[in-house]
């Protein structure tokens, strides 16, 4: 039976050059771009020797949704690479091999993440929007994009930890972003391969010509063991004086006390900085996404606001109650993440078994990437891709559809566990600014406006380096955060303005 599957033919795809394959032809600031233009030659599924590994492409949702969904049993594994434990990412359970490890944690994820238990984050999700908002008007705007970064990083920070991050100043936030800015390029899949075809590059000494990657290596693990540590260190520490101190790491302490599970700190530790990684970057990077869409797509933002205004009026921000009477923000949410995927390549699955998917031959071991920019593009879905069009997600009658961009949030058992408190921080910061902001195109001397053409980077996930634009504020809004809050809490606790 074996030797049947064998002699079947392997997914088509480009050949290239003895072991190094197709690399070469790869665009290594959009790799995506690369493999949607194999998809036009050779099909939806993919196949390569990249360094003398299989690479499969996925670049459909139905044939990511066949193997990844609905052979998730087999298809749940990474890819391992030696760069993760050499700059210290062992601590990312989203990389972890599929196993008992794996389901522990993922267990642990669910307890704390799952749709219903995420309404209690919702007011913490609310400070922090409001927060933004108030930071946005005592900043330069050229700090917006740091930000936004705070605004999801100290929501997560909040949530999982019970610190409150609340100014750019802040070491946690700054332990955050460098973490990410020194991890996330060498993670990237070329880089990650580069470290397993050239073994040696581990032992050429920082100093020496063609030790440069070893240095940054060394940089990017001093990072992540602060990042592990230091929020861990600071919840366990609060533990010990305040029993009664309330956040994620805490009740799951508790829980797995009370139901007599052993769990160790590594893995608490493991666990909490996931969620911390999980929860800081992805949200920051579709927030970006949806100010240059905004600048670049005044009519979606005008309508947007009057949606806004319509059901808040101009005295009052959005709060969770209003979700169901603002189906257009949730709209411009889904096609935010739609028109610019913010994990654009997913993160690859591994197969471990042998299998045969429409007379193709899929070797165990196989590089699984699910393309989904490819899958955003798609125009028998989503007609004219490239125009950012919140209607699509809504039918007729201007209600949201079934369509809700889930092929974002990847797939089967490794599907992210945070999509529901990541929808739901999207949703109030992205209505929370169109209440309080206009973005708008700059113009020049003479008032006309100038083209606006973003700059974007790629390391896992997909960022702004630069865009041109305008901000303006539609509201006072001391007045309306502090009043807002009274009524809400009683007292205006946790607004303050940063310095
Ligand atoms: C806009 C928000 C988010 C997006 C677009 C996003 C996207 C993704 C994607 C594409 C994956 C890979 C899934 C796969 O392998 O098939 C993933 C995994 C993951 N995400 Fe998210 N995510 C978001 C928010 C969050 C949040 C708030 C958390 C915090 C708990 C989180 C935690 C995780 C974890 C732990 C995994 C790894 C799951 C595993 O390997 O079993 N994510 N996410």
């Amino acid at each position: 039976f074996l030797q049947n599957r064998v002699s079947l033919p392997l997914p088509p795809g480009p050949r290239g050059l003895p072991f190094i394959g197709p690399a070469f032809e790869v665009d290594a600031a959009s790799p995506w771009i690369t493999y949607g233009r194999w998809a036009s030659k050779y099909g939806e599924i993919v196949g390569c020797r990249m360094f003398g590994r299989q690479i499969v492409i996925l670049n459909s949702e139905k044939v990511a949704n066949d193997l990844l969904e609905r052979r998730s049993r087999i298809y749940s594994d990474r890819p391992s690479f030696s760069i993760r434990s050499l700059c210290g990412w062992d601590f990312e359970f989203a990389l972890d091999k599929y196993g008992s490890e794996w389901r522990h944690l993922r267990r642990l994820f669910k307890q704390s993440f799952r749709e219903q238990k995420v309404a209690d984050y919702q007011s913490t999700q609310l400070d922090s929007a409001r927060a933004l908002l108030l930071n946005i008007a005592s900043h330069s705007e050229d700090k917006i994009w740091d930000l936004i970064s705070l605004c999801s990083t100290s929501t997560i920070l909040s949530v999982v930890y019970g610190y409150k991050a609340e100014t750019l100043e802040d070491p946690m936030f700054h332990i955050g972003k460098e973490t990410l800015a020194t991890g996330f390029p060498l993670l990237t899949t070329g880089k990650a391969m580069l470290f397993e075809i050239l073994p040696f590059i581990k032992y050429i000494p920082a100093f020496l010509p063609g030790g440069s990657m070893m240095r940054d290596v060394h940089i990017a693990k001093q990072w992540t063991q602060k990042y592990a540590n230091y929020p861990f260190d600071f919840t366990m520490g609060k533990l010990r004086s305040h029993p009664a101190f309330a956040c994620i790491l805490s009740d799951t302490i508790q829980n797995c006390q009370g139901t007599g599970q052993i769990v160790s700190d590594a893995i608490l530790k493991k666990f909490a900085a996931t969620a911390f990684l999980g929860g800081g970057a992805t949200s920051a990077s579709v927030h970006q996404s949806f100010i240059v869409a905004m600048v670049l797509n005044p009519k979606v933002q005008k309508r947007a606001q009057a949606e806004v205004a319509e059901v808040c009026g101009i005295d009052r921000l959005p709060t969770f109650d209003d979700r169901a009477m603002l189906p257009y923000i949730d709209a411009v949410v889904r096609e935010t993440m739609r028109w610019n995927p913010t994990v654009t390549l997913g993160l690859s699955h591994a197969v471990t078994e042998d299998d045969v998917y429409d007379g193709y031959f899929i070797p165990r071991g196989s590089i699984m990437i699910p393309n989904s920019w490819a899958m955003s593009r798609d125009s028998r879905k989503y007609p004219d891709p490239e125009t950012f069009k919140p209607e699509r997600f809504l039918t007729s009658d201007g209600e949201l559809n079934d369509d809700d961009v889930r092929w974002a949030f990847g797939w089967g058992r490794r599907v992210c566990p945070g999509r529901h408190l990541g929808s739901a921080a999207l949703w109030i910061t992205v209505a929370s600014l169109l209440a309080a902001y206009r973005f708008e195109t700059p113009k020049d001397r003479d008032g006309m406006p100038v083209d606006v053409i973003p700059k974007w980077t790629y390391a896992l996930t997909r960022w702004v380096v630069s865009v041109g634009f305008r901000l303006n504020s539609t509201l006072n809004l001391d007045p309306v955060v502090e009043s807002q809050n009274r009524s809400q809490y009683g007292s205006s606790q946790g607004l303050g303005k940063s310095s």
